[in-house]
C-alpha cells in the first residue's frame, strides 16, 4: 500500500479490491473502508456500493461500481488481512471491521478521518452518511462539489441568467428525503444539465410548478418551458437514468484517466442510425468473422484446450446461432470439418483454408469477410466495436439455448463455451482474466438455460460498472446498468432507497430482446440472393443429371429431347436473361422486396413457384411412358430446389414473417400457402428451425404435405 498525497494535502491511500482480482479503485478519499479480505468483515457492497451512480446495483453477485460521485467524492478500500496493509491499518487505529470513515476535503491527518457508519448499515444508510457529512463541511467545502442545499425561489428564477447549462432540472421533495441530493451528485459529471432539489415548504415554486407529489422531478429548459419527468417511477435511479439520456447531456472533463493525446488521435466515425432496442445481424456476422477468421488464426497451431475451446464455439456456434442460410451452411460445414480434425495439432493454415467461404458450393457456405458496425458502432474507431459484438453473441446464444431445449439440460452448455472462447482467443487479456474470475466465482452455481441468461446478464452489469466513466467508455455510449428504465420499465424498482431488479421481468425482456423476430438486416451485406441460388442449383442439377444421362443412355436421351425441353421449361425460362446468356435472371418465382433489394434478400412467392414446379411435373407425368426412374430423380432434384428456396424463405420464422417489417404485407402468405409453407420447411428440417413453436403447432395439413413431397 502506498501513502500519495495530492496538491490539495488531502491525505490519499492507493487501495486495492480486497476481494476480487486486485484491480485499483480508489486513489484518494475523504471515504476510507476498511475490511478483512475473506473474512467475515469482507463486504464489498457495503465499502464500495455506497458511491454507486445511477443505478446502485447491489445484487449478492454484483461488484458495486467505481464512484460515479467523484471527483466530489472519492473511495478508498483498504485489506488489513494483507501483510503490506498492516502499518496504514495500524496508523489509521482500524481495529474491526468493516470500518468506514470519512475524510472531509483537505484533511491532513489520520485522526481526521470521522468514523461514519455502523457495519450493519445498508448502503442506502452509507450514502445518506455520506452527504449529511459533506454537508457539515462548512469552510472546507470540497470544490468539486455540487450545492446541496435546497435552492430558492429566486435562484430557480435567475438561474439560466447566471449559468450555461441548458437543463435545470428540480427535484422536489419533502425535507428528510435523499433523492434530490443523490441525483445531484449522480448527475455532477454531466455536462449542460444541473441539479436542484426544491423543498415541499417552498410555497412559491411548489405552486408555479403545480407539485403535488413529493417526490416529483420537473425538467426547465432555457426557453422557460417545462414539463414534468416521465418517469416509471419517482425515485433516484429513475430520475438519473433521465437526466443523463438528455439531447445534449455528455459526460464531461470529469471522465477518468482520459489522456488529450488520446483524444486528439481520434477520428469521429460516420454516424450510422441505429436502433439500441435491436439487433444487427452486421455487428453478429461482424463477430462471428472476427472470431473465426482473425482472434482463433492468430495462433501458428491450435493444440489441447484451445483447439478443444475452437470446436465448442463453432459446434455452439452451429447449433445455436440465427444466421442467414449461407451463413448457417458455413458454421455447420465448419463444424463438421472441424469435428473430422482428430489430429492433436491444426496449423493455422489449415484453419485458414476451412473458414473461407465456400460461394461455389450447393448450398453456398457464406459468412461475409467485411466488418461493418451498426448497433455496436462507437463514436470513434477505438471504441464498442469487437467487444460490444462479443457481448451480444453471447447474450443471443444464451437467449437462443433457453428458447430450444429443456431448461435443466445443460444449463451451462453456452456459458462454458464463453469461458473458453475468452480464456484462450479474446485478445483483451486484461478482460479475459476478470471474466475468468468472474466465471470461477460463480458460473458453477447456474443451474438451468434461465439461470445462465441471467448469470450472463448480471455479470455483463458488474463489468458495466466496473467500466462506467473510464477510459474505454464511448462519451456517446455511457455504460449503463442494462437493460435501462425507458428500454424495460419493469425490470426495475426501488425498495427503500436502494435500486432493485426484477429478475422475471429481466428475463422475459432478455428473451424478447435476443429474439429472432429483433434482428434488423441493415447495412448487412448481401449474400448470394435465395433464387440465384435456388436456380443455380437447379440448373447444376439439371446439368449434371443430364450428363449423366447423356453418359448412360444415350438412345434414350435422344428420343426424349424433345419432352425434356417442354418439362423443364418454367425453371429452365428462368435460369438464363436471354437464350445463350450466361448471367443469371431472376426467376419469375421470385418477387424482390423493395427493402430487402439493397441486400439481395428474396422473398420467395411459393405459390407460383409451387405452381410451376407442379405444372412441369404435370408435364412429365403427361408424357411420362418407360423412364420412371428418371423422372423420380428430376422430381428429386427440384425438391432438393424447393427446399433451397424453404430454407432462405424461413429464415424469416413464420411468426415474425407476418408481422414482418421485412416482409411488406402485400406479400404475406395466405393461410393455406403459409401452412404449406411451414410444412415444407419441415420436410427440408433445417437443423436451427427445428422446435420452433410456431412451426410445431402449425396445424398438420396432409394434402400441403403429399403435395409437397410429390
Ligand atoms: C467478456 C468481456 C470482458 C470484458 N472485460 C473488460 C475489462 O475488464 N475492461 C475493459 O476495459 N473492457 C472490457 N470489456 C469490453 C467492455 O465490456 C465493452 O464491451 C466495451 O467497452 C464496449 O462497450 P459498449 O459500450 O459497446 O457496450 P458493451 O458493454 O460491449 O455492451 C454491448 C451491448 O450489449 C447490451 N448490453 C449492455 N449491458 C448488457 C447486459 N448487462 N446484459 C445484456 N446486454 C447488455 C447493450 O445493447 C450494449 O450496447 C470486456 C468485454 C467482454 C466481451
Amino acid at each position: 500500500m502506498e501513502a500519495l498525497r495530492n496538491p490539495e494535502q488531502r491525505l490519499c491511500v492507493r487501495a486495492r479490491h480486497p476481494c476480487g482480482p486486485g484491480g485499483v479503485i480508489g486513489t484518494d478519499l475523504p471515504v476510507c473502508c476498511w475490511w478483512q479480505a475473506a473474512g467475515p468483515g469482507c463486504s464489498p457492497a457495503l465499502c464500495l456500493g455506497m458511491l454507486c451512480g445511477a443505478v446502485a446495483v447491489l445484487t449478492p453477485s454484483s461488484v458495486p461500481c467505481p464512484a460515479e460521485w467523484r471527483p466530489a467524492v472519492m473511495l478508498a478500500a483498504l485489506d488489513c488481512a494483507d501483510e503490506a496493509n498492516q502499518q496504514v491499518c495500524a496508523e489509521f487505529g482500524i481495529t474491526g471491521f468493516p470500518t468506514l470513515k470519512f475524510f472531509r476535503a483537505f484533511s491532513k491527518k489520520a485522526e481526521d478521518g470521522i468514523r461514519i457508519a455502523h457495519p450493519t448499515a445498508t448502503v442506502a444508510d452509507l450514502r445518506r452518511a455520506i452527504i449529511t457529512n459533506l454537508e457539515q463541511s462548512g469552510d472546507a467545502w470540497p470544490p468539486a462539489c455540487p450545492p446541496l442545499e435546497p435552492a430558492s425561489a429566486e435562484e430557480v428564477h435567475s438561474f439560466f441568467h447566471r449559468n450555461t447549462e441548458q437543463y435545470l432540472a428540480l427535484i422536489f421533495e419533502k425535507s428528510n428525503s435523499f433523492v434530490g441530493r443523490e441525483v445531484a451528485l449522480d448527475l455532477l459529471q454531466y455536462e449542460n444539465v444541473a441539479v436542484r432539489r426544491v423543498l415541499s415548504s417552498e410555497e412559491e415554486l411548489v405552486e408555479k410548478f403545480g407539485v403535488t407529489t413529493f417526490p416529483s422531478a420537473y425538467l426547465l429548459l432555457r426557453n422557460g418551458s417545462f414539463f414534468r419527468l416521465p418517469v416509471h417511477a419517482e425515485a433516484r435511479s429513475f430520475y438519473t437514468y433521465y437526466l443523463r439520456a438528455l439531447s445534449g447531456v455528455t459526460r464531461g472533463s470529469y471522465r477518468l484517466n482520459v489522456t488529450s493525446s488520446a483524444i486528439n488521435e481520434t477520428r469521429a466515425l460516420q454516424p450510422v442510425r441505429a436502433d439500441s432496442s435491436k439487433l444487427y445481424v452486421a455487428d453478429l456476422e461482424s463477430t462471428v468473422h472476427y472470431t473465426l477468421r482473425v482472434e482463433a488464426g492468430r495462433p501458428a497451431v491450435l493444440a489441447g484446450a484451445q483447439l478443444a475451446a475452437l470446436k465448442c464455439y463453432v459446434a455452439t456456434l452451429a447449433k445455436y446461432f440465427p444466421g442467414r442460410p449461407s451463413v448457417q451452411t458455413f458454421l455447420h460445414s465448419l463444424d463438421s470439418w472441424l469435428r473430422n480434425w482428430t489430429e492433436p495439432e491444426l496449423p493455422r493454415s489449415t484453419l485458414k483454408e476451412a473458414v473461407k467461404n465456400k460461394e461455389d458450393a450447393i448450398p453456398a457456405a457464406v459468412l461475409p469477410t467485411n466488418i461493418t458496425w451498426v448497433g455496436c458502432r462507437g463514436s470513434e474507431p477505438h471504441f464498442r466495436g469487437y467487444p460490444c459484438g462479443l457481448w451480444t453473441i453471447f447474450h443471443l446464444l444464451t437467449v437462443q439455448a433457453a428458447q430450444g431445449g429443456p431448461d435443466q439440460e445443460l444449463p451451462l452448455e453456452v456459458l462454458n463455451t464463453m469461458r473458453c472462447y475468452v480464456k484462450h482467443f479474446f485478445g483483451c487479456q486484461e478482460c479475459a482474466q476478470h471474466f475468468e474470475a468472474m466465471a470461477a466465482k460463480s458460473m458453477d452455481q447456474v443451474k438451468s438455460r434461465d439461470e445462465a441468461v441471467l448469470w450472463l446478464w448480471s455479470h455483463h452489469n458488474e463489468v458495466n460498472a466496473r467500466l462506467a466513466g473510464g477510459d474505454t467508455e464511448d462519451p456517446q455510449f455511457p455504460k449503463l446498468q442494462w437493460p435501462p428504465p425507458d428500454m424495460c420499465p419493469q425490470c426495475h424498482r426501488e425498495e427503500q432507497g436502494v435500486h432493485m431488479w426484477d429478475e422475471a421481468a429481466v428475463l422475459s425482456f432478455l428473451k424478447e430482446h435476443f429474439s429472432l423476430g429483433n434482428l434488423r438486416l441493415d447495412h448487412a451485406i448481401p449474400i448470394p440472393r435465395a433464387g440465384e441460388e435456388v436456380v443455380a442449383s437447379a440448373r447444376l442439377v439439371t446439368a449434371g443429371l443430364r450428363e449423366k444421362e447423356e453418359e448412360e443412355r444415350k438412345e434414350e436421351e435422344e428420343r426424349d429431347k424433345e419432352r425434356e425441353k417442354e418439362t423443364e421449361k418454367p425453371v429452365r425460362e428462368s435460369e438464363t436473361g436471354r437464350p445463350g446468356s450466361s448471367e443469371l435472371r431472376r426467376p419469375s418465382i421470385v418477387r424482390r422486396n423493395p427493402r430487402l433489394q439493397a441486400l439481395g434478400e428474396d422473398i420467395v412467392d411459393l405459390d407460383s413457384f409451387s405452381e410451376q414446379h407442379f405444372k412441369s411435373k404435370a408435364l412429365r407425368a403427361a408424357g411420362r411412358h418407360r423412364r420412371l426412374s428418371k423422372r423420380d430423380t428430376v422430381a428429386l432434384h427440384h425438391d432438393i430446389a424447393l427446399c433451397l428456396v424453404l430454407r432462405r424463405a424461413a429464415w424469416q420464422t413464420p411468426e415474425s414473417w407476418l408481422g414482418s417489417p421485412l416482409l411488406p404485407k402485400a406479400q404475406h402468405r395466405t393461410a393455406a400457402s403459409m401452412h404449406c409453407y411451414i410444412i415444407g420447411v419441415q420436410i427440408c428440417r433445417p437443423a436451427w428451425l427445428r422446435g420452433q413453436p410456431a412451426v410445431l403447432a402449425a396445424p398438420h395439413r396432409p394434402s400441403c404435405y403429399s403435395s409437397f413431397i410429390r
